[in-house]
């Protein structure tokens, strides 16, 4: 089995329910078992600022999925609970779930970078994956207590467990 994060996050229909349904949906991958989630986040949106606030989680999966079946898998469900691709980049959605790390798998696929490229500057990542591995060290040898130190804050809230 494989060690995977997993990025939730949501801002339209009912973002917490939205984030609980993702986690539930997480939890019956196939080949894959959730090991846990992280509590719940409110946080500003980092980009256009014209649109709700989001609520953020990550989740610690052990699977046997390849990282594209797993990708397919993660895309499955945010088109099941409504995901509409917009145009707009860094627009709102009903749900994103990003993988954050695959094991110490550094991958560069034209579907797939893992690190994800932005988790390193998201508080609303950081934090919450901090909270489930306080002692993670990035494939480039990077500790996350030094990412989540340099993080720009902007502000996150906890919202439920
Ligand atoms: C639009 C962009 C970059 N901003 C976000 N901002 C926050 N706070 N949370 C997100 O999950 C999120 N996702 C995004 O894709």
């Amino acid at each position: 089995m494989i060690e995977v994060f997993v990025a939730v996050g949501s801002n339209l229909g009912n973002p917490i329910a939205q984030a609980r349904h993702a986690i539930m949906a997480l939890a019956v991958l196939p080949e894959s078992e959730l090991q846990q989630a992280s509590q719940l986040y409110g946080s500003r949106p980092m980009g256009p600022a014209d649109q709700p606030d989001y609520v953020n989680a990550v989740v610690r999966l052990h699977t046997q999925l390849g990282p594209l079946a797993l990708l397919d898998q993660l895309q499955k469900i945010e088109l099941e609970q409504g995901r509409v691709r917009k145009d707009e980049r860094w627009g709102p959605r009903t749900l994103d779930l990003d993988l954050l790390l695959y094991g110490e798998q550094v991958i560069q696929h034209e579907r797939l970078t893992v690190p994800h490229y932005g988790m390193k500057e998201r508080e609303f990542v950081l934090l919450p994956l901090a909270e489930l591995a306080p002692t993670l060290v990035l494939p480039c040898g990077t500790p996350l207590t030094e990412l989540v130190a340099r993080c720009p804050r902007n502000g996150l809230s906890i919202l439920a467990g």
